[in-house]
């Protein structure tokens, strides 16, 4: 296991209960707080998110300064619903002359940039079903906590709900392609443990300046850049409890697993790590971690070795 991950998860990890929202207002001071929800086709959720984040972190105490939908292209009263609650809302497309209607969760998160005003801008999906405004302030902790983290990452149990049993499977695209990326190429980040948490925050002055894949890439490439040009440690992350949400088709995944592979190909210049770890989802394990090791190996060709060395083999 890479020293580098299991020392990152001890001393950056923390919990939402750590951050109690009085003392996150005396910490913010003069930063300003941008709560971005990207929906696209969300009218039966988005307002529950909405109202929840303005009752609690608006109305009750000025945590939040800004609180913008993006509306993606939706074809449904999402927009509506969205501004009933409270939010102000905004179609990509229409934010700023130039930046053309495009589909993707990455892009509205990118066009988002231009429609607000934040220092801090924390993502929040616009499906959820199981969460809490805790989710925004577990976030905002370490960033008015300390000028040097940079990015912020939550973790929770991933919900997964078909319709049959209910059970923490959730989370299949994280679980099959980018936490095993991540232990291949980019094992000293091997100790995040939602590294596609669509609930996430960041600084404005690092987002401004990392490229931003516009579809469903944009966690994992926003977690890659910033380990490489600013360090693991400009990094953090905050459990953040249960998270449930609107799934996708495991068809529609593969896309997303398709460009969560291309995002990575487009940045693992480097070879396999030597010996690849994964760690087990933190939750699973009573005290915080156990890891398995991949088998990696792999034999030389048949025809090299042994009593085939003799054999005529075809030859292409
Ligand atoms: O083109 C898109 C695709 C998704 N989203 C939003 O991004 C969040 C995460 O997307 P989704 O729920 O489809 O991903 P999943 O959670 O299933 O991986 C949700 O609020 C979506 O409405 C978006 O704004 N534009
Ligand atoms: O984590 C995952 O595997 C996917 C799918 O979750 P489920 O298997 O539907 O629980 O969901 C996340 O991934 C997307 C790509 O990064 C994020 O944009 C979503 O917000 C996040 O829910």
């Amino acid at each position: 296991m890479d020293p580098r991950a299991r020392d990152w998860y001890t001393r950056r990890t923390t919990s939402s209960s750590a951050w109690a929202p009085a003392a996150l207002l005396e910490r913010k001071a003069g930063t300003r707080v941008s709560v971005v929800i990207p929906a696209r086709n969300e009218q039966d959720t988005v307002a529950d998110v909405v109202t929840q984040i303005r009752r609690a972190l608006m109305d009750e105490i000025p945590l939040v300064d800004e609180l913008l939908v993006i509306d993606s292209m939706s074809t449904d009263g999402t927009a509506e619903r969205a501004a009933a609650a409270g939010a102000q809302v905004r179609a990509v497309g229409d934010i700023a002359p130039g930046l053309e209607r495009r589909a993707g969760k990455g892009e509205a998160l990118w066009q988002s940039l231009f429609a607000t005003s934040g220092d801090v801008l924390v993502y929040i999906d616009a499906d959820l079903t199981e969460w809490g405004p805790h989710f925004v302030t577990g976030l905002l902790g370490p960033l008015l906590d300390d000028e040097r983290t940079l990015l912020v990452r939550g973790f929770y149990d991933r919900v997964l709900d078909l319709g049959g049993d209910i059970t923490t499977e959730g989370g299949r695209v994280t679980e099959l392609v980018a936490r095993p990326l991540l232990a291949l190429h980019w094992p000293q980040l091997a100790g995040v443990v939602q590294p596609l948490a669509g609930e996430w925050a960041a600084r404005r002055s690092l987002m401004e300046q990392l490229p931003v894949p516009v579809g469903y890439g944009v966690e994992f490439s926003t977690l890659v850049d910033t380990a490489r040009r600013f360090g693991l440690d400009a990094i953090a992350q905050v459990d953040l409890g249960r998270r449930a949400h609107r799934h996708q088709s495991v068809h529609n995944l593969g896309v997303m697993a398709a460009e969560i592979l291309a995002v990575a190909r487009r940045r693992s210049a480097a070879p396999y790590a030597d010996e690849v770890w994964l760690p087990r989802p933190v939750r699973e394990v009573p005290g915080g971690w156990d890891e398995v090791q991949v088998p990696t190996g792999e034999r030389p060709p048949a025809v090299t070795v042994g009593q085939y060395a003799t054999r005529q083999v075809r030859t292409w």
